[in-house]
């Protein structure tokens, strides 16, 4: 088996060498997925995993655009079209100055197995440009948007590829971008997720990312007949997934201890209650300002300049920040602690070395693809209201997410269940993952 997936690595890596986060994403998938492959008839010699991790289609184009000073700037733009088997591309766009190729096709790539989790008819899709938002007026990054979605627009569309928010676009920039769709196509679609309410978005599609991992780390605990009630709780980022994560917490009756951002990380013995979350949603949405003035509000709270939170004793973690923010020391230290559950808000905050330091603990692990996929799936069901020409109540929309991400956990436990009782979470999700979209594969040929 070693050598098969040996072979296969090679290959990925002689085309993609240069892409070590894609190599990282597609490594953790065929670790697992390879021999699953290889105990199933109807798998051999269709190189269904080669044709996987070959993008479709992947666009790049030059964003050109005027500051406040009347100054030209060049950025670049990106919309990976990964796989569409099994329904039209869906993903998030990032606007990061880090984002490049090799971070969208990792982002991509996870999203194919993200989505068909989900239950959902959605393909796999990523996009997004290394602009950097913060810092920028409301006109600067008005303008920005604008022109990325004049070259955008012609590749996407609510029944081809359909975009969303990431890391650095939120509700504000998904309006720009809407805004600029439809006068140039001349059409109101659905063409975008994560809409606001009164032009085609969705109740609940802000708080369901964060709200869904929390689901799914409930429904880990529920196995160990555990459950959030007075369980200390650390979280990374302090961004939608964050907030709506450290939300969901305080409502199961956990305490949250810490949230960050890219500067350092925040840490409140007391725990951040509703009125401090209330505090945080506005200075990071609003005010656009900085998790180190939390430290400045409530005397009780120290601001750790340039560290992440994980050596803060607590009993579940949520990564909810960016990529391969929890790495093996980390990992150690949560362990160490006493932390009994970690489920991954951001996509691929562990790095593979933590990942095998919380297999080998054997302590309940989520990979993200399985615990942050509520949002994707709620935007799914916005597609779905935008379709129909009708909006769900609050309740309707969160009583779906939750059955998703209880199907989901099914799903994981179905395919991850190990000889001794541990449920590998990520052999779980990438088995499930797989099986939908290969099965689609074979029976529309070789394409
Ligand atoms: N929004 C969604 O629906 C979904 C998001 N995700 C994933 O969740 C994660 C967070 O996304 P989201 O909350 O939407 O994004 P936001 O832009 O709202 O927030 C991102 C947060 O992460 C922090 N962050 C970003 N880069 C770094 C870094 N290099 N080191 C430390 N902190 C960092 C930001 O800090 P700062 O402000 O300093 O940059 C900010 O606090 C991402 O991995 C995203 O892919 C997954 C599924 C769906
Ligand atoms: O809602 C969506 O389409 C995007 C969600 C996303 O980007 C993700 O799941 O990482």
């Amino acid at each position: 088996m070693e050598d098969k997936i040996k072979a296969f690595m090679d290959e990925v890596i002689a085309r993609n060498g240069h892409e070590p986060e894609f190599i990282q994403a597609v490594q953790e998938v065929a670790e697992t997925v390879i021999p699953y492959i290889v105990s199933q008839d109807i798998y051999h010699g269709k190189n269904i995993l080669l044709r996987m991790v070959e993008p479709e289609r992947l666009i790049s184009f030059r964003v050109a655009w005027v500051d406040d000073d009347g100054e030209i700037h060049v950025n670049r733009g990106y919309r990976i079209q990964m796989n569409s088997a099994i329904g039209p591309y869906k993903g998030g766009l990032r606007f990061h100055p880090t984002v490049n190729a090799s971070v969208l096709k990792f982002l991509a790539f996870e999203q194919v197995f993200k989505n068909s989790l989900t239950t959902l008819p959605m393909g796999g899709g990523k996009g997004g440009s290394d602009f950097d938002p913060k810092g920028k007026s409301d006109d600067e990054v008005m303008r920005f948007c604008h022109a990325f979605m004049t070259e955008l627009c012609r590749h996407i569309g609510p029944n081809t590829d359909v975009p969303a928010g990431d890391i650095g676009v939120g509700a504000r920039e998904i309006g720009f971008l809407f805004g600029m769709y439809k006068k140039i196509r001349n059409e109101f679609t659905g063409v975008l997720t994560g809409k606001g309410l009164s032009w085609g978005g969705s109740l609940i599609r802000p708080e369901a990312t964060g709200y869904g991992t929390v689901y799914f780390a409930d429904s880990m605990l529920k196995t160990k007949n555990e459950s959030f009630e007075g369980k200390n709780v650390v979280i990374s980022g302090s961004g939608n997934v964050a907030q709506y994560a450290a939300e969901k917490v305080l409502q199961l009756g956990g305490k949250v201890l810490t949230l960050s951002d890219s500067a350092g990380y925040i840490h409140d013995k007391d725990g951040i209650d509703p009125e401090k979350l209330a505090y945080v949603m506005d200075l990071k949405n609003n005010k656009r300002g900085r998790i180190s003035e939390y430290a400045n509000k409530y005397q009780n709270a120290t601001f750790y300049k340039g560290e992440t939170p994980w050596k803060v004793a607590c009993d579940i973690a949520l990564p909810c920040a960016t990529q391969n923010e929890l790495n093996g020391d980390d990992a150690a230290a949560l362990i160490k602690n006493g932390c009994i559950a970690v489920a991954e808000g951001a996509n691929m905050p562990s790095t593979p070395e933590a990942i095998h330091a919380f297999h080998d603990a054997r302590i309940l692990f989520a990979p993200g693809k399985a615990s942050n996929a509520g949002g994707v799936a709620t935007s799914g069901l916005e597609m779905s209201q935008n379709s129909l020409r009708i909006s769900w109540t609050r309740e309707e929309v969160d009583e779906r997410l939750k059955g998703i991400m209880a199907d989901i956990h099914d799903s994981c436990i179905a395919y991850g269940k190990e000889d001794d009782g541990y449920c590998n979470y990520v052999k779980g999700a990438n088995i499930a993952g797989f099986v939908k979209v290969a099965d689609a594969m074979l029976a529309q040929g070789v394409i």
